[in-house]
């Protein structure tokens, strides 16, 4: 996956400009930094995103260029979902709930990939490959590269740590998502990407996202009888759609769906 990664960002530019674009909403997109349209200070970082299920809806329009893009990235794809699947099984029996409570709840997920590229940085201490944000979607499956670190996360103490990549590892954070249908149990992990001046660096991103009418409410178990829950209900439309009209330096983007805010 990593190498058929890499390939793609070294074609020329000529090859990978037919890809290019802005719009968020477009299904397969070669883009650069965040969110170009709404930002002023722009990220060290290429990437193409990709939409992954269902599989056979999107794979004639990805990339054929390497030439075993398709099959190598599509494989990938099935085996990430499996284990995402099992994953929120787990997650969903941590909180007392029944083992397919999450994916009940999160409906007939969309699967969303970002193969991200840093190129080496003649001063990174002045930029960062993407900054402190937290994932909008429910579960990320992160495959780094296994040669070079540059994924940070906040810990609870409020600093961040290195978490240097190990052979054959995956990392597993949570969304948004888990912590809005958690009731907060669960916390959408802050992380951040650096980027260095020596060496060129890949990860790729998997998202387990809810299908867009999925409404997004805590379990009942979860809230506290006479306490409200902590968010309002909204539909993943809502939240996306949201969260791509804004930066990643603003106010967290669930912060927007408390319901002891203020209006
Ligand atoms: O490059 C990394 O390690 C982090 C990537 C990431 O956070 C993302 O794509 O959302
Ligand atoms: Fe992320």
């Amino acid at each position: 996956m990593m190498a058929v990664g890499l390939q793609f960002f070294h074609l020329p530019p000529e090859e990978k400009e037919k890809l290019y674009s802005d719009e968020p909403s477009k299904k397969i997109r070669l883009s650069t930094s965040f969110n170009i349209r709404k930002e002023t200070v722009h990220n060290w970082r290429d990437y193409l995103r990709l939409h992954c299920h269902p599989m056979e809806e999107y794979l004639p329009e990805w990339p054929s260029n390497p030439e075993s893009f398709k099959e190598i990235v599509s494989a990938y794809c099935r085996e990430v979902r499996l284990l995402g699947l099992r994953l929120l099984g787990m997650i969903s029996l941590s909180l007392g709930l029944e083992q397919d409570y999450l994916e009940k709840a999160l409906g007939e997920q969309e699967q969303h990939m970002a193969v991200n590229y840093y190129p080496q940085c003649p001063e990174p201490e002045l930029t960062y490959g993407l900054p402190k944000h937290t994932d909008p979607n429910a579960l990320t499956i992160l495959l780094q590269d296994p040669n070079v670190a540059g994924l940070q996360v906040l810990t609870g103490g409020d600093q961040w740590i290195a978490v240097n990549p190990r052979p054959n590892a995956l990392v597993v954070n949570l969304g948004d998502q888990l912590q809005a249908l958690s009731n907060g149990a669960y916390k959408s992990v802050w992380h951040r990407a650096v980027v260095n001046a020596a060496q060129e660096r890949m990860s790729v991103a998997s998202f387990l996202c809810p299908c867009n009418s999925a409404v997004i409410s805590p379990a009942a178990g979860l809230v506290r009888d006479g306490e409200a829950a902590v968010y309002r209900s909204y539909t993943y439309d809502e939240y996306y759609k949201k969260f791509w009209s804004r930066n990643l330096d603003q106010e967290h983007c669930l912060e927007l769906f408390r319901n002891d805010r203020l209006q």
